[in-house]
């Protein structure tokens, strides 16, 4: 196994291989690979049993020329200061690609959440939105959720904002629950968006998705619903699997009734749809017709990348391909649907919940799936017209070279600005 890849040289990597097929200068070169300001901050925060715990937290806003900054907060023990960084770039390339009127920015807290009481974690995230209140806003920067995070802490950020600002500002944060101001869909629409892509990439490709088999990476908000949503259009759900281990049916099992065994029981394991367990680098090598990667960074290395069987990968995870795996699958016509479309959907869904918030007027699910369904495709083209009017080698490529010439065209708009 090759040394672990830092996600934020990943994402400075692959804004450096699109902008050589766009006119960059060096200098604006350098403002798209790096982010404007990243607030680091330790909260020390009161446990149940009266003790004080300090927890490093950050907020990157990477890049606001086409809006607001966006994106989520990720609970995990491995947040740091280059991971934000990273997803905080992607969010901005991410909300191009789809055409949303949003920049990038991205917060995490250095922490397991499965060891700390609901209280404990309500403090946590209170003081951290403590931290957060100078920067965030609804016109400057609206985080959402990502791993580990939820409606939960969406709505815990939210009062905490209000309170101190003493107002009603709904549209501070999105993937908040409906009674709180949340959007019809938003839950399901990063796993939709993933769904979405596949379906158009198998279209692309002349592929069949009816009966395809299908193995999921990381069973939790966007990969479980990935997987029953793509299992709807026909697919064959065959392996899934979760930070304790994969399961494998060659035959396929139930989406949804994995997913329900999931939440009943806290994992994949022994689940009766399944007739064998496997190590989760078997289950991203299994000779599938579609890998779906949904869980962390780094996933597949350029190691990995030689062994991986399927014909297609969709990216539910953000960045979970190193640069050397994408130049391998590329070598080996592996055709690559990048994070910055395939799991555009929970980013696109918030900006329907931001519009809703902001105009207190709140649509269906239907208008909202209708909504999200057409950005989805219309950012699908885009990125086919791209592949196919530049010589670039992949369609991750090609989705940077649409994004990168949105973001460039905003800020060379806004004129100068000491
Ligand atoms: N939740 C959202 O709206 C969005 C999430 N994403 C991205 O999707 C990915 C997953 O996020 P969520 O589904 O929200 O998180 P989640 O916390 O709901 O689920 C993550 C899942 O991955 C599993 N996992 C962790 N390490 C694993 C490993 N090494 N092998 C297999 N499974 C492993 C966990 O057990 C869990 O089931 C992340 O990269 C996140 O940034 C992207 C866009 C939006
Ligand atoms: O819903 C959002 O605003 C951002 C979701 C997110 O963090 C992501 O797309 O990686």
């Amino acid at each position: 196994m090759s040394e672990e890849a830092n996600p934020f040289e990943s994402l400075q990597e692959q804004v450096d291989d699109a902008s050589a097929y766009l006119d960059v200068s060096p200098d604006v070169l350098e403002r798209l690979k790096n982010p404007e300001r990243v607030l680091e901050t330790n909260l020390s925060v009161e446990m149940d049993d009266g003790h004080l715990e300090v927890f490093r937290a950050f907020r990157s806003q990477f890049n606001g020329d086409r809006g607001p900054y966006k994106g989520g907060i990720r609970y995990h023990p491995n947040v740091s200061r280059d991971e934000v960084k990273a997803l905080s770039g992607w969010m901005v390339y991410k909300t191009a690609v789809v055409d949303i009127p949003y920049g990038g920015g991205k917060g995490g807290i250095v922490i397991d959440p499965d060891d700390y009481s609901e209280s404990e974690l309500e403090r946590v995230t209170r003081s951290f939105a403590k931290e957060l209140r100078p920067l965030i806003g609804e016109d400057k920067d609206i985080p959402a959720p990502d791993v580990n995070t939820g409606q939960r802490e969406m709505n815990w950020i939210k009062d905490t904002y209000e309170k101190l600002e003493n107002t009603t500002a709904p549209g501070v944060i999105t993937g908040k629950a409906l009674d709180s101001g949340g959007s019809e869909g938003r839950v399901e629409a990063t796993g939709r968006s993933t769904m979405l892509t596949a379906r158009e990439a198998f279209d692309y490709l002349d592929k069949e998705m009816e009966g395809a088999t299908v193995a999921v990476q990381g069973y939790g908000n966007a990969g479980s619903i990935a997987a029953y949503l793509t299992e709807d259009l026909g697919a064959n759900i065959v392996a899934a699997s979760d930070s304790s281990g994969a399961i494998y049916n060659p035959d396929g099992f139930d989406a949804r009734e994995a997913k329900a065994f999931k939440a009943e029981t806290g994992s994949l394991s022994d689940f009766d749809g399944a007739t064998e367990e496997m190590s989760n680098e078997d289950l991203l090598t299994l000779d599938v017709d579609l890998l779906i990667p949904a869980a962390l960074e780094n996933a597949i290395d350029g190691d990995l990348a030689n062994d991986v069987q399927a014909d297609v990968i969709v990216e539910a995870a953000n960045g979970p391909l190193t640069p050397e795996a994408d130049d391998v699958l590329t070598d080996r016509d592996v055709a690559v649907f990048p994070d910055i479309l395939a799991n555009a959907g929970g980013v696109t869904v918030s900006y329907f919940e931001w519009v809703q918030n902001r105009q207190r007027f709140y649509w269906t699910e239907e208008r909202v799936n209708d909504e999200l369904e057409r950005v989805i495709v219309e950012a699908f083209e885009d990125l086919i017209d791209a592949y196919e009017s530049n010589d670039v080698p992949n369609f991750r490529t090609a989705a940077y070279v649409v994004a990168i010439q949105r973001v460039v065209d905003a800020y060379e708009q806004g004129g100068n600005w000491p």
